[in-house]
């Protein structure tokens, strides 16, 4: 490791002495000093009180030699939750909206985009330079010169030039245009010599290279990108029609979260309504509000039954705590629970549930959020920080992209660096920075796991560009494993 790896290792806490994979508590960094707490895991599993397989231990593949999560626990398999998330936010018609341009941006198209114009949508000249017709020299005519955004010039007359800039449109009868740099005027002869070959319709664009009107530049459920942004508007387009942004409302639950200033007397500071607003706009949500009610079910109760988002996402009260009340206001409210728990670490109490179609719902239109198939859904993510990311990740996530019609991510794998411990029989997801190896950093990527990826830890994921998804019993080093991008480095693992 050079200086400056080791001044970045220190700085982000990674893991730089590697745990071996079936560890149940990692080593403290190997930047650890007086001021950390004695060695806080921060990062194994806090319940891996299954026995480890027989005779498997210090292997990291052994996947297939573990039950099913489902048959130890009941609970979903990590990659099967996924999937419920998905069909989940797809089983509505989506809701379409007009906006204007400036407002389709990072929404998906509800309808191919279709030409409404020739592209280019007149001949065009690709140069500064001469418009020529026939063969030269030309006899350089009184027209003056042909500017972009003018009216339509008279044509040229067979062994004639006239001056033009780049976008004007090309005179009638035109042959070529030739460059400035390769055109000699001879003033004093009011003629324009070639300095070499001039080939037939150089420098012209012709009308319709691009495309004619009507033909179809994306399909519908592109995502609007800004080069999007600028070929509709090249294209003729004011307004997109685009598929609505999912309508999400946070619930924050807990009697112990301050909303300011020092934690005291028990009080922790909320750290979720915080992180959750800004990273569900990040994955593509319309954040009607996030509300604090602590730990009462009436409220709690109240607020999912008149909710008119299409997802509500409660922080909190998962566990079966005496104030745990995310379960018990589910079945007074007649939900149907899709996923009750999934097997994976941090964050297996996640939920996800089908509420009843809010009140005066029920009849709205198709896609509506209380059609038949429009009701809106409830993802319960646990109150430890991380244990939420990773139920926003797990569950949020791939529902919200299905309901705004985005196409799955596409996975992203990595080597990664370390060896990293795993859950016995859960999928564990893992912060991790991403390095290139090599002395110049232009080697082969790898994925670095951080320490403090504890279940209550947000230290790690602050600093972390991914979550590296370790299968059961751990992950060697040099493995390649998914790594989940984080919304504002999304690519950055490609
Ligand atoms: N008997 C059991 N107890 C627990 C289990 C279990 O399986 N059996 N699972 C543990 C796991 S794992 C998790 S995760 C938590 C989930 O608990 P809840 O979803 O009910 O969350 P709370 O009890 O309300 O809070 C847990 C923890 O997180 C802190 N918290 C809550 N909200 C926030 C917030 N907005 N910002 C910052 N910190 C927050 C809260 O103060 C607690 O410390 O249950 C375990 N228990
Ligand atoms: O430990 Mo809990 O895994 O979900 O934070």
């Amino acid at each position: 490791m050079n200086q400056e790896d080791r001044e970045i290792d220190e700085a982000l806490a990674l893991v730089s002495r590697a745990p071996t994979p079936t560890s149940t508590s990692t080593p403290a960094p190997a930047s650890a000093s007086a001021r950390e707490p004695a060695p806080d895991p921060g990062g194994a599993p806090e319940q891996p009180q299954a026995p480890e397989p027989p005779g498997q231990a210090g292997r990291a593949d052994r996947t297939a030699a573990v039950p099913a999560p489902q048959a130890r626990t009941g609970a979903t398999a990590w990659t099967e939750a996924r999937a419920v998330a998905a069909r989940a936010g797809g089983a509505a018609a989506p809701r379409t909206v007009r906006v204007a341009l400036g407002q389709a941006l990072g929404q998906v198209l509800a309808e191919p985009l279709t030409a409404l114009t020739d592209l280019p949508s007149f001949d065009t000249s690709a140069m500064d330079g001469w418009a020529v017709a026939g063969p030269g020299p030309w006899h350089i005519g009184e027209g003056g010169q042909v500017l972009a955004g003018h009216a339509a010039p008279g044509a040229l007359t067979d062994g004639t030039a006239v001056r033009i800039a780049t976008g004007a449109r090309v005179p009638p009868d035109t042959t070529a245009v030739i460059r400035t740099e390769h055109a000699r005027p001879a003033e004093t002869e009011g003629r324009l010599y070639a300095r070499r070959e001039v080939v037939q319709g150089q420098d012209i664009r012709p009308r319709g290279q691009e495309c004619r009107t009507g033909d179809r530049l994306l399909p519908a459920g592109a995502l609007v990108t800004p080069a999007v942004l600028g070929l509709a508007a090249a294209a003729g387009y004011d307004a997109l029609s685009v598929v609505c942004r999912p309508r999400v409302e946070v619930l924050v639950l807990g009697d112990e979260l301050l909303s300011e200033g020092l934690p005291h007397d028990g009080m922790v500071r909320d750290a979720l309504g915080p992180l959750l607003d800004p990273w569900l706009r990040a994955l593509g949500a319309e954040v009607l509000g996030t509300r604090r009610l602590g730990d009462d079910a009436e409220a709690l109760h109240r607020a999912v039954t008149a909710s008119t988002a299409d997802l509500v996402v409660t922080t909190g009260g998962t566990a079966a705590g005496p104030v745990d009340h995310v379960h018990p206001i589910l079945r007074k409210a007649g939900a149907e629970l899709l996923v009750d728990g999934v097997a994976v670490r941090p964050g297996h109490p996640m939920l996800l549930a089908r509420l009843e179609a809010g009140e005066g719902e029920e009849g709205e239109g198709e896609g509506g959020a209380g059609g038949a198939e429009g009701r809106p859904y409830l993802v319960g993510l646990p109150g430890n920080p991380l244990a939420a990311v990773s139920g926003l990740l797990t569950l949020a996530e791939p529902l919200l992209r299905a309901r705004a019609q985005q196409a799955p991510r596409a996975p992203h794998f990595s080597s990664v660096r370390d060896d990293v411990s795993g859950h016995p029989y859960d999928t564990r997801l893992v912060p991790v920075v991403r390095r290139r190896r090599g002395r110049d950093g232009n080697g082969p990527e790898q994925a670095v796991p951080l320490h403090y990826n504890g279940p209550a830890m947000l230290r790690g994921i602050a600093a972390a560009d991914g979550l590296a998804v370790v299968p059961p019993g751990g992950a060697r080093a040099g493995q390649v494993l998914e790594i989940l991008d984080l919304p504002w480095t999304e690519g950055r693992f490609t």
